[in-house]
């Protein structure tokens, strides 16, 4: 059976309810590479840590300046423009979201890193928060979550949720995939966080695997 994911040219570029699906040709070539089951795990992990870079660009675009005077080469001085207050935070979702951080903090070395442990229930399909770790000040800090999966929602809706409690303000969601069913999830219960994604899908099987998607992301890239 041929199933053609809406995301690839239809819905790319389109902003919908909040989603941005980066339309850039590179996103779009690199992320059809993933698609193909027969993907060696090392091209798999490779191309997802490109992706995340690319993703990051876009994650990073709104980020705050502030003028800044330096002394050039001949002693001249000039107003340039840097990077205004902390550091960014980025927060990958265990374990998944892990091959999406190298690519991120190529971009944005700098940045802390939180951790987040959520793990889905195979059968339920709710998410259990296993582990919290992230840095202070972050209501001062743009929160970037990674995560390459939203699915049913479940996963990013938990973390959401205890990112805020600890004081996260201005956050933005970095998937590869999005289901409309996450999407939604999202939407209803965090106007206020952008989702980032290379491709909007059709939706998800019995199990709760998106379709077409991706297959287990986590799986793949662990070799579990
Ligand atoms: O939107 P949802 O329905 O919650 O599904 C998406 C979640 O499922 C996967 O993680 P999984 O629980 O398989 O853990 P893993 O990263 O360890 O593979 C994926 O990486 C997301 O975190
Ligand atoms: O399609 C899916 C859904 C959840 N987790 C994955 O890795 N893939
Ligand atoms: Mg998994």
């Amino acid at each position: 059976m041929t199933v053609s994911p809406k995301s690839a040219a239809s819905a790319a570029g389109k902003e919908g309810g909040g989603i941005e699906i980066i339309a850039h040709p590179l996103v779009q070539h690199k992320l059809s590479w993933l698609r193909d089951r027969t993907l060696p795990r090392a091209d798999f992990r490779k191309v997802v840590r490109e992706l995340s870079l690319l993703l990051a660009y876009e994650a990073t675009r709104d980020l705050p300046l502030r003028p800044q005077e330096l002394v050039m080469p001949d002693g001249t001085h000039l107003q340039v423009e840097q990077l205004e207050g902390r550091s960014l935070c980025v927060i990958p979702i265990l374990r998944a979201g892990l091959g999406l951080l190298e690519g991120m903090l190529d971009l944005v070395p700098s940045a802390c890193v939180g951790h987040v442990g959520v793990q889905r229930d195979h059968d339920t399909l709710e998410a259990r928060v296993y582990y919290f770790n992230v840095p202070a000040h972050l209501a001062e800090r743009r929160c970037v979550v990674l995560d390459p999966m939203l699915a049913t929602g479940h996963s990013a809706l938990a973390v959401l949720d205890r990112l805020k409690k600890a004081g996260a303000q201005k956050i933005v969601f970095v998937c590869l995939v999005a289901a409309p069913e996450g999407v939604h999830a999202l939407r209803e219960a965090h106007p206020d966080v952008r989702i980032i994604t290379s491709a909007l899908d059709e939706g998800l099987d019995r199990r709760g695997y998106i379709v077409p998607g991706l297959g287990d992301a986590g799986d793949r890239l662990f070799g579990t």
